[in-house]
């Protein structure tokens, strides 16, 4: 049977990291992509911080699965990372790329929708500025025009989307739901 990885989405403000990192209190592994962008404060949560020589490294041996080029930094993925985990925070456009560069695993997406008022409050809560917050929605309206993924959820109340997921999780995978 195929390793399943569980794709988060949803644009900025939606919650993606909170939940990766409370996943990660019920032993799911979130990825940690890399990136070539200087961290914003010290502990950092969400990725692991590397050099441009690094990037070239991995490059070299053909170990980047996924990739993008984003405000003059690299972020990517490896092989190694994705065999060794169970949850991903990904773009739209990078999941084409993922399951056409990784036929072994299994991706399911699961798009997280929350309103814009909701967000930009949770963004503002989060510290961001105006400016910012801003610059999110309108790269967001872009990035999320077509929206097509397997499964749709709120995220209101944060243990219930944990739930809900745990759920979705134990199906996809034990197929425990089966008759
Ligand atoms: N269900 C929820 N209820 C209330 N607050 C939440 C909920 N989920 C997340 N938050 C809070 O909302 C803020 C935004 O969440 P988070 O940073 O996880 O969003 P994100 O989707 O990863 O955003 P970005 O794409 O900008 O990184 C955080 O301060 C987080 O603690």
């Amino acid at each position: 049977m195929k390793k399943t990885i569980f794709l988060i989405l949803g644009e900025s403000g939606s919650g993606k990291t909170e939940i990766a990192r409370e996943l990660g209190f019920y032993g799911y592994k979130a990825i940690q992509s890399y990136t070539t962008r200087p961290a914003r404060k010290k502990d950092e949560y969400g990725h692991i911080f590397c050099s441009d020589v690094d990037y070239d490294a991995f490059r070299e041996k053909n170990e980047i699965a996924a990739y993008s080029w984003f405000n003059d930094y690299h972020y990517f993925t490896t092989r190694t990372q994705l065999a060794e985990s169970d949850v991903y925070v990904v773009d739209p456009d990078g999941i084409e790329d993922l399951k056409s560069n990784v036929k072994n695993i299994n991706f399911i997406s699961i798009y997280l929708n929350v309103d814009e008022d909701t967000r930009v409050n949770r963004m503002k809560k989060r510290g961001d500025s105006e400016e910012t917050i801003m610059n999110r929605l309108s790269v967001d309206q872009q990035k999320f025009r077509y929206k097509q993924f397997d499964y749709c959820l709120p995220n209101d109340k944060l243990t219930k989307t944990i739930d809900i997921m745990r759920y979705i999780f134990d199906a996809e995978t034990d197929g425990a739901y089966d008759e």
